[in-house]
């Protein structure tokens, strides 16, 4: 049978096997996804964001357990943003996750997205379509919320949950200007520690500010003991019932697929005018040029889209 039937029929395999075509810049991974766009759409796509060590896999674990035992079935899309590598279980965190790969009813799968050219990356955004085609209920895109992936994977998801931790500052670690504004619930995991109520209630105060017709709900966990996840678990879904009910979820995804269009342009482009090996080889060695000042930055792109005049 071929890949894309066995995708429709809810193979395991032939998910995994797409995303890895996709992350192989395999052309036929995109023709399948052109084909099936209008099977993707149906799960709730989750971005679960926070700086390192906030317990985002243990979170992530924990949710993913509720939702099984309800039935439902989950993918999860782990990306590390400081990794190269991708399509196994060589992130660390991920071994925490491990019981849950043998699960059926869950798909897992890290990404790494350095070295890549564009932030969360197109074989990122393929990999969410392929789990929603697959014909999971809810996918989990989880990455640490370092420089520019919050806002790569609020691009990508319905619902951002945004994980915080007592402790890591008074200015509180994630309120950078418009980190806020992502966040659609806001977790303060390790409510065991001290200042957890505090962080909450300084999390509370800076979305005050944001009269919007959505109020992140801020919800004290415990990850590790599995305490306040069916909360958390109800704050995603009334997220996700309030962007239906107010006509929101078509203007989200209106917008998001704006951002993933001029996305591809750029991409393509890219691909257009630098053949693939040398792509960012060539873009470097103009960099060097250009920080050597041997050449300045308009030149050096001008010197490649020659290439397509
Ligand atoms: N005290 C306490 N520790 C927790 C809790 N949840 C997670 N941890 C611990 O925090 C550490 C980091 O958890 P991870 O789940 O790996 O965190 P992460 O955010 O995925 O970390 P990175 O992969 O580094 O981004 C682990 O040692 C967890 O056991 C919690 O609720 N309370």
């Amino acid at each position: 049978m071929v890949l894309e039937e066995r995708l429709l029929q809810g193979e395991k395999r032939a998910a995994a096997r797409l995303i890895s075509m996709a992350e192989n810049h395999d052309t036929e991974a995109i023709d399948i996804l052109k084909r099936l766009y209008k099977k993707t759409g149906n799960a709730h796509v989750v971005g679960i964001t926070g700086p390192p060590g906030a317990g985002k896999s243990t979170l992530t674990d924990k949710l993913v357990k509720a939702l099984r035992r309800e039935g439902k079935t989950v993918g999860v899309i782990a990306v590390d943003p400081t990794s190269p590598f991708t399509g196994g279980s060589i992130l660390g965190d991920r071994v925490r996750m491990n019981e849950l790969s043998t699960d059926p009813g869950v798909f897992i799968r890290s990404m790494g997205t350095r070295g890549h050219l564009g932030g969360l990356s197109k074989a990122t955004a393929a990999a969410v379509k392929i789990l929603d085609i697959y014909g999971v209920d809810y996918i989990f895109i989880e990455t640490v919320g370092v420089g520019q992936s919050e806002v790569d994977i609020a691009r990508n998801a319905d619902t951002t949950l945004m994980v915080m931790v007592p402790g890591l500052g008074d200015d509180i670690q994630a309120i950078k200007a418009g980190i806020m504004e992502i966040g659609d619930v806001f977790a303060v995991n390790k409510a065991d520690r001290d200042g957890a109520k505090r962080t909450a209630t300084e999390i509370e105060m800076m979305l005050d500010f944001n009269k919007t017709d959505w109020r992140p709900p801020v919800q004290k966990v415990i990850a590790v003991d599995n305490k306040g996840i069916d909360e958390l678990l109800d704050h995603i879904r009334t997220h996700m019932n309030h962007l239906k009910d107010t006509g929101k979820l078509q203007k989200r995804r209106t917008e998001n697929s704006k951002i993933e269009i001029i996305d591809l342009i750029q991409q393509n482009l890219m691909e257009m005018i630098l053949d693939k090996s040398s792509k960012e080889e060539k873009v470097n060695q103009l960099a060097e040029e250009v920080a050597l000042r041997n050449c300045d930055p308009y030149s050096a792109a001008e010197s490649i889209l020659d290439r397509i005049k």
